[in-house]
């Protein structure tokens, strides 16, 4: 399952826990984006308008260790450039080769796939699980005229139990300082207080001196992975 992951909360767990269990899957990879290209901010610059990835890396990493076929890939976050999909998938099969592959996702990034890079390989590539979602529609309409060419079995679609999260609204309650409880994993609640994710920057006031307003940066945290926090 690729996302952003900023933060991961548990829509996207009880979606992936119910695809391995519809489907019967080994393992799930939860694949953190490096640079999620669709999701800069238009600046000149071309920077991601989200959260660092080593910090979006480790709290998909907490958010998942308790469940043994639950994992996490690092492949997006150390490629450099845009993060396709199709890389991920390249990449992911070059390490596992003899695996069938699944990509896991939900409704609303389903019906943006004919925008993605070389969309056209994807379903050679892996078998799709869109996953429905509260708020969109799911279904493969908008492939039109293009589903009839895909191969046998390339595209699922599954009813998930409904959880009206999105990291966005996560990220908005973080920043007015309302509750993240119960959707996101404890862990991750913790996580976002430690490093103080998703809090607007307060001015300093001269002569005041307390706890820093900024994170201590990760060890290891690249500057090619380094990015702006989430307005
Ligand atoms: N509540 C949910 N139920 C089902 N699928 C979900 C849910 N939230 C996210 N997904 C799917 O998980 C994948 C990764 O999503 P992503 O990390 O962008 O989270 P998001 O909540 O959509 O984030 P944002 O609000 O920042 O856009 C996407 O395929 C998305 O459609
Ligand atoms: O391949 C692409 O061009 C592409 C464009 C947009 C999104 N994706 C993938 O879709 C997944 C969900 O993305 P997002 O931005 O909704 O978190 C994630 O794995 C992204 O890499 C992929």
């Amino acid at each position: 399952m690729g996302g952003t992951f900023d933060p991961i909360h548990n829509g996207h767990l009880v979606a992936a826990n119910e695809v391995a269990d519809r489907f019967d899957l080994d393992e799930v990879v939860f694949v953190p984006t490096g640079r999620p290209w669709q999701k800069l901010v238009d600046d000149g610059a071309r920077t991601p308008a989200v959260s660092p990835a080593e910090d979006r890396y480790l709290m998909t990493v907490i958010a998942t260790a308790a469940n043994p076929r639950f994992s996490v890939s690092r492949v997006d976050i150390e490629r450099r450039g845009d993060t396709y999909t199709v890389d991920t998938l390249r990449d992911l099969h070059r390490l596992h080769p003899d695996a069938d592959q699944y990509f896991i996702t939900g409704a609303d990034a389903l019906s943006s796939i004919l925008t993605w890079q070389n969309w056209e390989e994807l379903f050679g590539l892996a078998r799709f699980v869109g996953v429905s979602r509260p708020g969109y529609d799911l279904d493969a309409g908008h492939l039109g005229a293009h589903l009839a060419t895909l191969p046998p079995d390339a595209l699922h679609l599954i009813e998930v139990p409904a959880l009206a999260i999105s990291s966005t609204d996560c990220r908005t309650r973080a920043g007015e300082g309302r509750p993240v409880w119960y959707l996101v994993p404890d862990g991750v609640v913790q996580y976002i207080n430690k490093r103080r994710l998703y809090r607007t920057p307060q001015p300093e006031s001269p002569g005041v001196s307390g706890p820093s307003a900024q994170p201590e940066p990760l060890p290891g945290a690249d500057d090619h992975l380094s990015s702006k926090g989430p307005q």
